[in-house]
């Protein structure tokens, strides 16, 4: 069962995470100064309204004088302001629109990226739904950010801003007590922020998990099924899916009851004095002009206001999956390590005083060292939990030692470029991972192979004959996980693909153990046509696989036991090689 969601969003300051939007705009920056500058225009045409209207009471309504062409004009420049404003406004809604979508793509490739390049380490402790989670949802959400602080946010910044400026020109004394209401809002925003945010982060964090269930029983479902937890895992899935919406639900209940009637209750107080402020004065006809104007300014700021504050628990919300994106991205990938430039040649490794643990207090491999010479075969055996697959691990670079090192033809595994280290490297894992694409595509994973080499690696891993006679050849589409094709053909596969990148070092992990003894023989006579041109380096659980290796290792809790080939290990009476091989001899 997976285990909860590690929290690392807590310690995210939720407003550093509107750098992650600036940073993903960060090549459209031109246009969203541009879309700045039209929003500003639209305020100030939007802010024009209040005092047309007042020159329109003062200059005609009051003192009676009906001027039709002044009186038309004025109409005129009214609604020509308020349409002009409302388009532009328009326009720039969509222009952030589409920076928003543009943004979010660049921000969930880059996540994407990142997480390909993170440390094995890393997914150990991952949990694939709720990486998902992350990648998706939390990005997704990222773009509701966008939208509020790009927009709305700025938008009715902007407004409150031009009438304020409107209000302080016609009388800054009534301004000024219009503008009390920004650090009254400022107050109530912070306090519910403060009082929300975790439950927002708590909310995300079901939300992940919510998906990382869905991932997990489908991944699981064979066993799920089996073992007739379908019921448990239902249950499972009903109470995260009701705490998360009971958090949903608690949060628009506190917009509804708290939030707004508190934003409603300050516009009241606010007309109130305002009214109140005019009437102590004495009102002359000019005032009333002054009272009108006033009076549109306070809705202008209010309204923009209100938009602001109720957009908050959305916007809390998308912080908050920021803030996670952010935390993935500051997972560190390892720094790149090209330093030499050189490519590895021979495939000779050296393992030198090495000595490993996932957990640097309980190591797992104990002072190793070894000599690997370029083209030979190499078997590692031992009893479960020995270390084989760790050894291969840090061979293979996903964990790096914490003592020793490992060379290969010399040169120290973190200064050999990542690409041509990849280059040179070929891995069967005892899983073979095939995608839902063709066999082609399984066997080329992306790389630039060309159809002579497919073909002839296919022929190498002797599974040819089978891809050819598929109904589409090697086009044929192998289904999620390689549903269509047999354990032993899928591991001749992954044989094929490992063979199909020329490697000029062979990593195999227990790729014989879910096989049949023929299938065996097959991947055996495959290793025997490498022999001397490529370093293989074998982990078998099924000893047959190994038994013509130039060389075993016998690992023993991390320690180096015994080494020698199969003749000499056999001859070394009660040790733990001969052992293994009477004890498989017996199950045989
Ligand atoms: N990712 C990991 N994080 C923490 N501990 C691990 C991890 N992988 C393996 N271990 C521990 O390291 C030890 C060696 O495991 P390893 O998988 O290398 O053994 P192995 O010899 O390959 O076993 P098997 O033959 O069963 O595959 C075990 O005690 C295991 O519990």
């Amino acid at each position: 069962m997976q285990k909860p969601e590690h929290d690392d969003t807590q310690r995210e300051r939720p407003w550093s995470s509107v750098g992650l939007l600036l940073e993903s705009a960060a090549p459209e920056r031109p246009q969203l100064w541009r879309g700045l500058a039209w929003l500003c225009l639209a305020a100030g045409l939007e802010a024009l309204g209040p005092i047309i209207g007042k020159h329109f009471i003062d200059a005609h309504l009051l003192p009676r004088q009906f001027d039709a062409a002044a009186m038309g004009a004025l109409l005129l420049a009214l609604l020509i302001s308020g349409w002009a404003s409302s388009w532009i406004r328009y326009a720039q809604l969509t222009r952030m629109a589409g920076i928003a979508r543009r943004s979010v793509l660049r921000l969930r490739e880059r996540v994407y990226a990142h997480v390909l390049a993170l440390p094995m380490a890393f997914f150990d402790k991952a949990i694939t739904g709720q990486l998902v989670s992350r990648v998706t949802n939390d990005t997704e959400a990222v773009n509701t950010l966008y939208r509020q602080v790009l927009y709305v946010m700025l938008d009715s910044s902007i407004v409150v801003l031009g009438s304020i400026v409107a209000m302080a020109w016609l009388d800054w004394r009534l301004m000024l007590i219009v503008a009390t209401l920004i650090p009254a809002m400022l107050i109530i925003i912070s306090a519910y922020q403060r009082l929300s945010a975790p439950a927002v982060a708590r909310q995300r964090q079901l939300r992940s998990e919510i998906n990382a269930q869905m991932a997990e029983s489908m991944a699981g479902m064979a066993v799920l099924q089996a073992a007739g937890a379908a019921p448990r895992f239902g249950q499972r899935f009903e109470a995260t899916n009701e705490a998360h919406f009971g958090g949903r639900v608690a949060e628009l209940r506190a917009n509804a009851w708290l939030l707004r009637p508190a934003l409603d209750l300050l516009n009241v107080l606010l007309l109130v004095t305002v009214i109140y402020g005019f009437g102590r004065r004495e009102l002359s006809g000019l005032e009333v002009g002054l009272l009108y104007a006033f009076l549109s300014y306070v809705a202008r700021v209010v309204e923009p206001l209100i938009q602001i504050t109720m957009q908050f628990g959305q916007l809390q919300q998308s912080m908050v999956a920021a803030a996670r994106v952010r935390s993935l991205l500051q997972q560190h990938a390892p720094a790149s390590q090209a330093t030499t430039g050189r490519r590895i040649a021979s495939g000779e490794i050296a393992i030198e005083h090495l000595s490993f643990g996932y957990d640097a207090e309980r190591p797992v491999l104990h002072e190793l060292n070894l000599r690997i010479p370029a083209g030979s075969f190499i078997g590692i055996v031992g009893h479960t939990g020995s270390g084989k697959s760790t050894l291969m691990a840090l061979l293979l670079r996903f964990y790096a030692a914490q003592t020793g090192r490992i060379t290969v033809d010399g040169l120290p595994l973190a200064s050999i470029p990542d690409e041509s280290f990849r280059a040179a490297v070929g891995l069967v894992p005892q899983e073979p991972y095939l995608m839902a694409a063709s066999a082609r595509e399984n066997i080329a994973m992306g790389r630039a192979i060309d159809e002579a080499q497919i073909v002839a690696a296919a022929k190498a891993a002797r599974i040819d004959d089978f891809l050819s006679g598929l109904p589409q050849g090697y086009d044929t589409l192998l289904g999620e996980g390689g549903a269509r094709v047999s354990t032993g053909q899928k591991q001749l596969i992954a044989m094929a693909r490992a063979l199909a990148g020329a490697p000029t070092i062979l990593f195999l992990d227990e790729a014989t153990s879910n096989i049949d003894s023929a299938t065996e023989r097959i991947v055996g006579e495959a290793l025997q046509a490498l022999r001397g041109r490529v370093t293989i380096v074998a982990i078998a659980h099924r000893l047959s696989t190994i038994r013509e290796a130039d060389q075993i290792i016998v690992l023993n809790h991390g320690h180096l036991a015994e080494r020698g080939s199969h003749a000499e290990l056999m001859f070394h009476e009660g040790g733990l090689y001969q052992r293994l091989v009477q004890l498989q001899a017996l199950e045989d």
